[in-house]
């Protein structure tokens, strides 16, 4: 199987992916698929084996993309795994990059989803061999054949060649893997060229810097070898080089065309290594790197900030941590009057962000308050400045001539009953329908133009309820459009609070200032004095609520004047205030912070069905 320099023969090599909706049973497959090519044995076995981080595992969903070697009836197969949610939209792009071919996994029992569409035309982009499967087929609620005519339909194929198994089973994963030997072109490339290979995946490990995954694309990459990365022009030294089957094998004779591995350079930033870039070889560089590369791009922008003011540092280390293993995360310092000192940090989405955040919270044992998330804003003046505007304290006072908000294309699949409302709700969000089409007699595919910015806070939630959980959605970020956009600020005692201010839709303004007026009053104690609260855009007030003040102070609960009962009445008062922030003479309690700030369950708590 090796040529006479030592690399695996191209022509046995099969490199192919998985894509599939979330939950669909990529993971389940994956693991189907090590054990029957002996790569892990039974003991060994454990669920998804290749979700590595706990969280992944606790969500059961995958984030990072990996690769394993399996060897299968002579041939080397290499299966890439691919990030199944729109926010890593990117990575599934370069791991498809890195294969010939992909198994279009569906649910028997569910069919076509958004995210399966969304996957498929990516992979169909990437002209690769498409191996449409039908999973779960031992359910007793599969219905097989219905969603075989769906998918012969979509990418044009017979229903009997869309194959059916099990990866909870193993029914029919056998087959499937000769199918993948049979019918994915095996890797083509000029082994005398310089060296090329794709960077599709790239992890921090604690203990050997950063792991960087690639896929050979021309020439041979060695050990002790120095490389060149093609955008950042670095060069690093090759410490080591191997596969993964499913463990990390060393492979003293390197990687050639077509081969899938790892590389080790002892960098210990995963930006010195990113995702879509090229390495070559230094001595012998290539001409020109592989297409596509593209720098992460935050989508989402949210403030972070400890609840413990003291806990700064903690966070500013906590994040410079992170950051090691999350190349598209950004964050800058930033200050609140109300919230104090704490970060502002762009994500690539909203799953993006509460991974991050829960990261932090849970390996890092930091307690925050998140500010409402914000989309990317561009504003131009009347005097023809621009401006940039991730945050409401951004928002430019004074003439406005246009303010430009980033749109998504988004594709929603459910049963057509619920096309009303559905429609409903995107019409809601300032959607624009772009088409509809039928994937069968009962189920649709319906096309919007949404603004990022409405879909951000509980769209998917709100989807998911009016649909009864059936409606699926994924969206592509698609330019953006002109919107009537003004800030809302809340006020108490007639002084700004900046951790509350919003931008958005003129016409949705009043709603926003009079929920949050309403949450305040809930959740502000009283005060010695009266307390208004007021939402106001620019100097014009559209709401008003009033805490009234206080009757009695604290201590004419003491009757009889007990001094020790009086004096642990003021000490419980001083613990108390400690946890106040105060914004001019208003006594905010922490908790009301947290509370008017959380909108709820995130919808990235649940991209499932
Ligand atoms: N009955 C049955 N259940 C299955 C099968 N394959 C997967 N499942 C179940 O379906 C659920 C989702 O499976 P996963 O393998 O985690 O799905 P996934 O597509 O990898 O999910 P993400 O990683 O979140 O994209 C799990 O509860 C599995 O046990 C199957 O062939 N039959």
């Amino acid at each position: 199987m090796r040529t006479q320099t030592g690399q695996t023969d191209p022509t046995l090599i099969r490199n192919f992916c998985i894509i599939a909706h979330i939950d669909h049973g990529k993971s389940t497959l994956a693991d189907r698929m090590l054990q029957i090519t002996g790569v892990v044995d039974e003991r060994s076995m454990r669920a998804q084996y290749l979700d590595r981080m706990d969280i992944e595992r606790e969500r059961g969903i995958t984030i990072k993309s990996q690769a394993v070697r399996l060897p299968w009836d002579g041939h080397v197969l290499n299966m890439i795994d691919t990030p199944g949610h729109v926010d890593f939209s990117y990575e599934v792009s370069r791991s498809l990059q890195a294969c010939e071919g992909a198994i279009l996994l569906v649910d028997a029992a569910q069919g076509i989803e958004a995210q399966t569409l969304a996957n498929l035309y990516m992979a169909m982009n990437a002209n690769l061999h498409i191996i449409p499967v039908l999973n779960k087929i031992d359910l007793p609620a599969a219905q097989p054949d219905k969603y075989a005519e769906e998918i012969a339909h979509l990418i044009g194929c017979e229903t009997s060649d869309v194959l059916r198994v099990s990866g909870k089973t193993g029914m029919g994963v056998r087959e499937l893997l000769d199918h993948v030997v049979a019918s994915v072109p095996p890797p083509v490339g000029d082994a005398d060229a310089p060296a090329r290979a794709l960077i599709f995946d790239s992890v921090y490990d604690t203990y050997r810097g950063v792991v960087t995954y690639v896929r050979v694309m021309d020439g041979h990459l060695g050990k002790r070898e120095r490389i060149l990365m093609m955008s950042t022009l670095a060069q690093h030294e090759t410490l080591e080089i191997g596969v993964i089957s499913p463990e990390p094998k060393v492979s003293d004779l390197g990687l050639g065309v077509g081969e899938v591995g790892y590389l080790i350079t002892g960098v210990k930033d995963v930006r010195q290594s990113r995702v879509g870039d090229t390495v070559t070889s230094a001595a012998k560089p290539a001409g020109e790197a592989l297409g596509g590369y593209e720098h992460p791009k935050p989508m989402v922008y949210s403030g972070l900030y400890p609840i413990d003011g003291d806990d700064f540092p903690e966070l500013r280390e906590a994040l410079d941590k992170l950051r090691l293993n999350d190349a598209a995360l950004v964050y800058e310092p930033e200050s609140s009057a109300a919230l104090g000192f704490g970060f502002r940090c762009g994500f690539l989405g909203l799953l993006h962000m509460e991974i991050v955040r829960e990261r932090l919270e849970r390996e890092f044992n930091l307690a925050l308050i998140s500010t409402a998330p914000n989309v990317i804003y561009r504003v131009v003046m009347e005097d023809g400045r621009e401006m940039i505007v991730t945050n409401p304290s951004e928002f430019p006072e004074g003439k406005i001539a246009e303010i430009h908000e980033p749109v998504v294309k988004a594709t929603l699949l459910a049963p057509a009953e619920y096309i009303g409302a559905i429609m409903e709700l995107c019409q809601g969000r300032r959607g624009s329908l772009q088409g509809m089409d039928y994937l069968s007699e009962d189920r649709v595919e319906i096309r919007y133009i949404l603004p990022l910015g409405e879909i951000i806070f509980d769209f998917f939630d709100q989807l998911k309820s009016k649909t009864r959980g059936y409606a699926s959605l994924d969206y592509e970020p698609t330019g953006e459009q002109d919107a009537d956009l003004v800030k809302v600020d809340i006020l108490l005692q007639g002084e700004a609070v900046d951790a509350f201010s919003a931008i958005v839709h003129r016409d949705k303004a009043y709603a926003y200032g009079v929920e949050m007026a309403k949450k305040l009053k809930e959740l502000i104690p009283r005060q010695q004095f009266e307390v208004p609260i007021q939402a106001a855009i620019g100097a014009r007030v559209i709401a008003r609520e009033n805490i009234r003040a206080m009757r009695k102070d604290v201590l004419a609960k003491c009757y009889g004047g007990d001094i020790s009962r009086k004096r642990k009445l003021l000490e419980k008062q001083k613990e108390g205030k400690k946890r106040m922030k105060m914004v001019g003479r208003v006594e905010v309690p922490q908790e009301a912070f947290v509370a008017a700030l959380s909108t709820g369950e995130s919808s990235a708590d649940k991209p499932k069905k």
